[in-house]
């Protein structure tokens, strides 16, 4: 069949997006669903600082690709021993497919699925195959998802089936922001209630490990950014206090006003200074979780001495450390009944064609969660 997808050439460099235009709209092929795939008419797709990544070249992956990981959508047809969906189920897209079967899927870490993490960093689907193409050329697939088109196809291993009533706007962000940023303080840094939290880099990751510290319990939520807009959205969603990171003293005050430090602090800048800053930040005894995915050649610097003797942890964090099937209809819940504000994350909603303007704006720091709603 025919549908339309925002499609990556070639990695750009150049702003404004505006401009450049790195995403061209095409209509594309689409093969049927094969053996343990499905198609899905895709409903609501977020735009998440990973795909900018990968228009930037800050995390390079195979091109031509249809972008977009953070989607939500409608089972249109199922492919060759498909039993756990059906027509009509409304899902969730995973970023990573959990294949059930490697030793990491089989010790309750689907994050660190092995095989779903060659299959994305090959741009193809968990069972290996592409499934858009163009003029008999095949494209890569992001993520297993490639959200970015009216329709695609997906392995069952990369859904999680919705409640019905859930909006596709709101689920879509639980397939990313949410489930990264809620996991990385409730999975990863296995807060407690009464912790201090300081959560550093506030885009719709980090604004998410708000929501996710004030839903745990978190005695004081710190929010820290080098962007005034960003600071002030976090006190709208709890932050008690702001902190600009780039500021001098920023540090120094931090410790002094909170007993030495953080209990917990979590990352999702994707700069250095940012995680020095929100690990510097932590009181001994304190975790510190990055889930911010920097350039590759970035590099760490620290004290193996003082990590000794101030007992202190550093961890990093993918999927939320999440089991999507388990925690992604357990934070809906959390939504449903009004715990987990999400909808605040949603600063654009956009149409697939206005695709560049929004991650021009994304780029330039004036969106916090930018969806593209398709009909
Ligand atoms: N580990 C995962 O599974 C996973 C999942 C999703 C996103 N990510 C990564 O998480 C990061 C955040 O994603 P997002 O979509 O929220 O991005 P975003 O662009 O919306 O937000 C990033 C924020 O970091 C701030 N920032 C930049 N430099 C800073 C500094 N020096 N100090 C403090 N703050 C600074 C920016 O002002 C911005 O508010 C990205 O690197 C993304 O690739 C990781
Ligand atoms: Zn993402
Ligand atoms: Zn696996």
């Amino acid at each position: 069949m025919k549908t339309r997808a925002a499609v990556l050439h070639e990695m750009h460099l150049q702003r404004p997006y505006t401009q450049s235009l790195p995403l061209k709209i095409e209509e594309v092929e689409l093969d049927p669903p094969g053996s343990r795939e499905v198609l899905i008419k895709v409903k609501a797709a977020g735009l998440c600082h990973s795909d900018l990544s990968v228009i930037d070249g800050n995390r390079p992956r195979p091109l031509p690709m249809v972008l977009g990981h953070e989607a939500a959508g409608v089972i249109e047809q199922v492919g060759e021993g498909v039993t756990q969906y059906a027509v009509g189920d409304h899902v969730v897209f995973s970023f990573l497919p959990s294949c059930g079967h490697c030793v990491n899927c089989q010790s309750g870490r689907p994050a660190l699925c092995a095989n779903g993490a060659k299959a994305n960093g090959e741009g193809v689907l968990l069972g290996g195959h592409r499934r858009i193409k163009k003029d008999g050329k095949y494209y890569f697939h992001h993520l297993g998802v490639s959200g970015f088109a009216d329709y695609t196809v997906a392995s069952v291993d990369s859904l999680v089936k919705i409640d019905k009533t859930i909006p596709f706007e709101i689920a879509a962000l639980f397939g990313c922001a949410v489930m990264t940023g809620m996991g990385a303080v409730v999975n990863t840094s296995k807060v407690k209630a009464g912790d201090s939290v300081l959560v550093v880099g506030l885009g719709g990751v980090g604004l998410s490990a708000i929501l996710g510290a004030n839903a745990a319990g978190a005695s004081k939520v710190i929010a820290a950014d080098i962007s005034e807009y960003k600071r002030n959205s976090a006190l709208e969603f709890g932050a008690h206090e702001v902190v600009n990171s780039a500021d001098a003293d920023a540090l120094k005050n931090l410790k002094a006003n909170n007993d030495g430090g953080v209990d917990i602090s979590v990352e999702f800048a994707g700069v250095v200074p940012a995680l020095e800053f929100a690990y510097n930040a932590t009181k001994r005894g304190g975790t510190t979780v990055t889930g911010a995915l920097p350039h590759p050649d970035a590099r760490l610097s620290l004290s193996p001495l003082a990590l000794v003797a101030d007992e202190k942890s550093l961890k990093g964090c993918y999927l939320g450390s999440c089991v999507p099937i388990r925690d992604i209809p357990a934070y809906l819940k959390l939504y449903q009944t009004g715990r987990l504000p999400v909808e605040k994350l949603i600063t654009h909603r956009l149409k697939l064609e206005d695709i560049n303007e929004g991650f021009e704006r994304l780029a330039a720091g004036e969106a916090i969660r930018q969806v593209i709603i398709f009909d």
